[in-house]
């Protein structure tokens, strides 16, 4: 079991050009088998509000859901980097709620750092969090959680004028303390220009190759979730095709008896002439 690693492990990747793998989680057994394939990282994502729960985005989700799967996570995956991402209304209002709220997930979840979306207009509540010792991922780009401002889930710094607002956003997150920024959904040509002026390192969830690391959304990669595929997911499994399949067979079994045989029941411990005799007594 390799030793879990620390923030300093992925300044250090950033240093090397070792790429970090990372997807999210929101279970026990996903959390175990990212854990046992090596994953780097893992991200209890606001987006198990889609993946999970089916709302059709991320505002709903409140800090008991979070808390409550960074848990299920946490127990899955013990020698892992692992990320709460703080919800809609747990960070915005105030730094003084910022900071409770992002220490629960240290203190009731045993999280290693937390996530929160936004540049400048965040940047106070980046210094509160960091202020109070906690390791801090800032997150820009397709941020869902003002979706309604961008108009829908649509990629970002497309053109130059919104270019240029990503990197001020950059700069500004890490000079806030933030010690890992991702960027959401921006063309590869801005990923890379980010990812070469930062210090802290620079991830990508369809932000494309030149950075640090890669993020993909556990339903996504392993074909789990139906509602729509983003451009940017690459499929690696079909798990509703296997998980319907075995479905299907198991409705099959039970219709033509197949199911259950022998081997699937429990043996009587007293001669059958016993329970015979007692059926007997009710007849
Ligand atoms: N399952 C899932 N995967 C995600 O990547 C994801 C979530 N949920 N929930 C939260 C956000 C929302 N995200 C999304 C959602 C939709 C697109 C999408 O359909 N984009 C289109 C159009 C892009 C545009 O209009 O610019 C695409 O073709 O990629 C992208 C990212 C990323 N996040
Ligand atoms: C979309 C990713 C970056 C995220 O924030 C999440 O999974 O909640
Ligand atoms: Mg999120």
């Amino acid at each position: 079991m390799p030793k879990k690693k620390s923030i300093l492990d992925f300044y250090k990747m950033k240093e090397e050009g070792d790429k970090v793998a990372w997807i999210t989680a929101y279970d026990f057994p996903t959390a175990q088998f990212a854990e046992q394939a090596g994953m780097d990282m893992i991200l209890v994502g606001d987006s198990l509000g889609m993946v999970v729960k089916g709302y059709s985005g991320t505002v709903p989700v409140t800090m008991e859901d979070c808390i409550s799967h960074c848990q299920d996570v946490r127990r899955g995956a013990p020698n892992t980097y692992c990320i709460g991402d703080m919800p809609f209304m747990s960070y915005q209002v105030s730094n003084e709620k910022a900071v409770e709220n992002a220490g629960r997930f240290l203190k009731e979840a045993d999280m290693d750092a937390i996530k929160l979306e936004g540049g400048q207009r965040v940047c106070d509540q980046i210094r509160a969090i960091t202020d109070a010792g906690i390791v801090v991922f800032g997150h820009i780009g397709l941020t869902p959680q003002s979706s309604g401002q961008l108009g829908g889930f649509k990629a970002q710094g497309l053109h130059v004028d919104s270019a240029r607002d990503l990197i001020d956003d950059a700069i500004a997150v890490q000079e806030a303390g933030a010690e890992a920024l991702l960027l959401e959904a921006v063309p590869p040509e801005l990923t890379e220009f980010i990812a070469k002026k930062l210090k802290i390192p620079v991830y990508s969830i369809g932000a494309g190759l030149p950075c640090d690391g890669q993020l993909l959304i556990c339903g996504d990669m392993l074909g789990m979730f139906q509602a729509f595929t983003p451009k940017f997911v690459k499929q690696y499994a079909n798990v509703a095709e296997i998980e319907i399949a075995a479905f299907e067979e198991y409705i099959k079994d039970v219709k033509e008896e197949k199911f259950p045989t022998d081997d699937h029941v429990y043996n009587v411990q007293d001669p059958i002439e016993e329970f015979e005799k007692l059926f007997e007594e009710y007849n």
